[in-house]
Parts: structure tokens; C-alpha cells; sequence
């Protein structure tokens, strides 16, 4: 059984079917790419799965939670880092940590190392008292980031997280992703950069027009870019 199973999905932005019967299923311990141009759906879609966007048709099951029946069993096993940061800014970076541990109770002295070590790996152990509007925009992302990382959930939703990162950020984040693979974790990310996935992605799957149209492996990437250059 699908760790997640998406079925039958229809979401409206606006006057916009961004989302038309939409099917999906992923399997525990993958790590998929959504892929698409421009206004596919990719967010709406990570939105929706959040429960941050209202569905018309269709249901969201994780394991044996669905979304629309059991909303809070669901949310605290999903984790997700949206592609704009967003950060308050009256809490410093080391109390947004606290606050992303405390609101999925989770033992705080349990993670203090495993913030530390983010904060070095991230290169921002000198910014954990400082406040958001001190910090420049890949900074921000970086804390969104180790928020999210922090967390264990069985599935970790993550909209385009290369975006705004510099090269050596980048590679860390793509060893983060493979280390917590490798510990079973469930990724589900979009991007439209296809080179950081060629180690660690298991499948692609292709949004157009609000639904799947295309599904491969990672064999298929290089064909694949070569169809997006
Ligand atoms: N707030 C909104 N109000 C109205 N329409 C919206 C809104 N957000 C998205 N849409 C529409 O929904 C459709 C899907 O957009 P979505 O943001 O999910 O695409 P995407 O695949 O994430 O695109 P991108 O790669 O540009 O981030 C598009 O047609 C878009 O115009």
C-alpha cells in the first residue's frame, strides 16, 4: 500500500482549474520530483496537500489518515517547506526552531545537536539570535529549511528548495536529503533544477494543466532535460 495516495483531485485558484482529477501515489522511502512549467500546478498542489487550500473533489490519504476526516492526524505527519520563507518577525531564528519542535511535539533536547549541527552545516551558527529582518533572503530560506529538517514526518514536502541557495548550500542540502533517504524518509519536492536530483531522486512525475502526464524513473532525467532545455 501507497504510503500517500492522492485520488481523483480538483482544486480551483480563483476562476483557474489549477488542479483537474489529479492522481497520485507515492510509496514510503521515495523521493519524487514534481516536475512542470510554469502554472502546472506543482504548488497548488503542495498547498492543497497541506491543508492550506480547500479541495472540491477528491480525498488525501496518508496511511490511513485522510485529510478531510482527520485533518490534525494527518498534518502532524506531513512537514512542509514552502519556497517563499516564512518567518515572524518577532522570534529570532533559534525561536522558530523551538516553535517548529513544540508545535509537532518533539523533545526539544532530543534535536539541540541536531540543530547545531544544521546551523554549521547551513553556515549560520552566528545568526541563531538574530531576528528575520536582519538576515538576507537565502538566509531566511536556510532557517525555513533547518525547521523543516528538524522534524522527522513521515513525509517531507519541499517547493523548489534550490531556489535562492548558494552552490555550497545547495550540495549540502542535497547530502541532508540523501543522509535522511537513506534513513527511510519519504520526500516529495519540486524543482526545475534537474541536476542537483541525478543522485538521489527514485521518479519523476510530470504535472501539466492541474494533472499527471508523465511518470518516469531517474534513468529517464537526461532525456528529460533535454526535452526541458
Ligand atoms: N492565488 C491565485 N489566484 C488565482 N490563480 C492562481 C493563484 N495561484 C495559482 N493560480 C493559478 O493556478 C494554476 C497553477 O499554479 P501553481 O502556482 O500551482 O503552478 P506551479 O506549477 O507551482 O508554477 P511555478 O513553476 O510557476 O511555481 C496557474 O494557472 C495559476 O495561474
Amino acid at each position: 500500500m501507497a504510503l500517500l495516495s492522492i485520488r481523483d483531485l480538483s482544486v480551483k485558484q480563483g476562476e483557474t482549474l489549477a488542479l483537474d482529477g489529479l492522481n497520485l501515489a507515492i510509496n514510503e522511502g521515495e523521493l519524487v520530483a514534481l516536475i512542470g512549467h510554469n502554472g502546472a500546478g506543482k504548488s497548488t498542489l503542495m498547498k492543497t496537500m497541506m491543508g492550506l487550500l480547500d479541495f472540491s473533489k477528491g480525498e488525501i490519504v496518508l496511511k490511513n489518515y485522510n485529510l478531510s476526516e482527520d485533518p490534525l492526524n494527518y498534518k502532524r505527519r506531513v512537514v512542509y517547506i514552502p519556497e517563499q520563507p516564512f518567518l515572524l518577525t518577532e522570534l529570532t531564528v533559534y525561536q522558530h526552531f523551538q516553535l517548529y519542535i513544540d508545535s509537532y511535539q518533539r523533545d526539544e533536547q532530543v534535536l539541540t545537536p541536531v540543530i547545531e549541527h544544521y546551523l554549521q552545516q547551513f553556515e549560520i551558527q552566528d545568526k541563531r539570535d538574530a531576528f528575520p529582518l536582519s538576515l538576507s533572503k537565502g538566509m531566511r530560506q536556510k532557517v525555513q529549511l533547518i525547521c523543516g529538517l528538524l522534524i522527522d514526518a513521515d513525509l517531507l514536502i519541499i517547493d523548489e528548495p534550490f531556489i535562492g541557495l548558494d552552490v555550497y548550500a545547495q550540495r549540502t542540502l542535497v547530502n541532508v536529503l540523501t543522509d535522511k533517504k537513506a534513513c527511510g524518509q519519504t520526500i516529495l519536492l519540486t524543482t526545475h533544477q534537474f541536476d542537483q536530483l541525478d543522485t538521489i531522486m527514485d521518479r519523476y512525475v510530470m504535472l501539466h494543466e492541474g494533472k499527471v502526464i508523465e511518470e518516469g524513473s531517474d534513468y529517464q532525467l537526461d532525456a528529460l532535460k533535454r526535452r526541458f532545455d
